[in-house]
């Protein structure tokens, strides 16, 4: 499996996905339609993907489905924080201060460079911070979940325990909170290969963009 003629799909990609469209360029062998389905595929070349979005936007739920279905090694990057320093997030950025995670973020993705075939659940800061989001696209590709705040709002208000960044902040005010954030934050994502709705998503959502070899 290749992402499919990439150029010119991840040129058409900088807009959003609509329902039932599919990309402008069709799974083709040797210019000839492919069957819709397929036996299982093979993968042939290095393939990275990188998920990125805010928090809540569902990189680790679509993550662990779509590295599944398209045989790829599923990696979250909080999880490989975690295990590495023992700690969880929270108590990483309770006990160590947001700028030390910053830093194990960056210093984990790295570890990214001598991998391939896999799908990495980014956080929802990793590419606004150092020069993460350059080096993610020029290390694979990479797929922005863009979800509106409310939505966003809906998925992490009962898991705001796990999230440093928005335990702290009075219900009332969180949905403001989230606006802000993902205004600030928008300028980053935006610069993804791929920018998917994750109102639109499906477990194929990700297969779309990838063809079989043979
Ligand atoms: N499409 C979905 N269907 C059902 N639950 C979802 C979906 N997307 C996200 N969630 C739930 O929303 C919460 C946040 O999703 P998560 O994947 O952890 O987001 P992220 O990794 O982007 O922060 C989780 O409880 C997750 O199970
Ligand atoms: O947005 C952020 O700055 C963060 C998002 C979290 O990941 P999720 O987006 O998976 O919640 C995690 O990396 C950390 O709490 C910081
Ligand atoms: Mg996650």
């Amino acid at each position: 499996m290749i992402l499919a003629s990439m150029d010119k799909l991840f040129l058409k990609s900088k807009t959003l996905m609509k329902r039932d469209e599919t990309p402008d360029v069709k799974p083709v062998k040797g210019g000839e339609q492919i069957p819709e389905k397929k036996s299982k595929k093979v993968i042939a070349l290095p393939v990275k993907i990188f998920l990125i979005g805010f928090m809540g936007s569902g990189k680790t739920h679509w993550g662990k489905i779509w590295a599944k279905n398209e045989s790829l090694t599923f990696y979250d990057l909080d999880g490989r924080i975690k295990k590495a320093f023992k700690m969880s997030i929270t108590e990483i950025f309770e006990k160590k201060g947001e700028e030390k995670f910053r830093e194990l973020e960056r210093y984990h993705l790295r570890k990214f460079e001598s991998k391939k075939n896999f799908l990495l659940a980014c956080g929802g800061g990793t590419p606004c911070f150092s020069d993460n989001m350059d080096w993610m696209k020029s290390q694979g590709k990479v797929f922005y979940l863009k979800a509106e705040p409310e939505l966003l709002l809906q998925q992490v208000m009962h898991e705001t325990e796990k999230r440093p960044v928005i335990k702290k902040v009075n219900p009332s005010e969180l949905l403001f909170f989230i606006q802000k954030k993902l205004e600030e934050r928008e300028p980053y994502y935006s610069q993804a290969d791929v920018i998917l709705n994750v109102d639109e998503l499906n477990e194929n959502s990700l297969s779309l963009f990838l063809t079989p070899t043979k």
